[in-house]
């Protein structure tokens, strides 16, 4: 069976369960992604360790956001791991996602548009001035200007994305619950099915899968559901 177009947000605690949880759905999905709180932890040996033996591809979402130069010493400093792809904040400019893309020519920089845990209401609340639509297609085309080829968004936006950067560009989105999941913190959502429907290339889906009593089935049925959809 064809492993679906889903990213696994393994958001562990520990390296053990991390690696449990990408040993039970790697069957099932084509990806990984390392974040915040592993990356943290335990540094660059959490890659090889989720990669374990299956070589699934492991995405590396530290969001990086700060002045050109650093970002490009920090993109260095992981390009060496070979992550299939990194984040970078949208909203860090167009000098600062250049430089990632130049500082890990062999990752996919993907660039983050606006956190799909906002709501409109919080965007007003930081400055950003109408629907979430709009702020969402203008970080993209700076971002693909800027020389990324990959963007994150949530499902909302993804068709209107799409329309605005083409098909070259591989659109990722988080913010994905099956239907009648609880969204917990994550604001502008969409099942998995509506996701792919919409144009999304990739789907970022965390604990509707970590959190079930079976990772591995979970994360089965959500691929099985996404083959019946297509
Ligand atoms: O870059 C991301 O992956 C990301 C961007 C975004 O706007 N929203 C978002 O939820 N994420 C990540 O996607 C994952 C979503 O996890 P769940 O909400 O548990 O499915 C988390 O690891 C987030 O860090």
């Amino acid at each position: 069976m064809t492993p679906a177009p889903i990213a696994v947000a393994l958001d562990a605690p520990d390296l053990e369960t991390a690696a449990r949880w990408a040993a039970l759905v790697t069957p099932h999905v084509t990806t990984v992604k390392v974040g915040l709180e592993l990356y943290l932890r335990y540094g660059p040996d959490v890659i090889a360790s989720v990669r374990g033996a299956s070589g699934v591809a492991v995405f590396l979402d530290l969001k990086l956001h700060d002045i050109p130069n650093t970002v490009a010493g920090a993109s260095r400093a992981v390009a060496r791991l070979r992550p299939s792809i990194l984040t970078v904040h949208a909203a860090g400019g167009p000098a600062m996602i250049r430089a990632a893309v130049e500082a890990a020519p062999h990752t996919q920089i993907a660039a983050v548009t606006i956190l799909t845990s906002l709501s409109e209401s919080d965007l007003g609340r930081i400055g950003i001035a109408g629907p979430a639509d709009d702020a969402v297609r203008r970080l993209a085309v700076l971002s693909v200007e800027a020389g990324a080829t990959a963007l994150v968004c949530s499902p909302n936006e993804v068709s209107a994305v799409r329309a605005e950067v083409g098909d070259g560009i591989t659109l990722i989105t988080p913010g994905v619950r099956p239907k009648g999941a609880d969204a917990q913190d994550q604001m502008r959502v969409a099942t998995p099915e509506q996701a792919l429907a919409d144009g999304a290339d990739l789907l970022v889906i965390g604990r509707p899968i970590t959190a079930a009593p079976d990772p591995g089935a979970a994360a089965a049925a959500i691929a099985a559901s996404l083959r019946r959809a297509s």
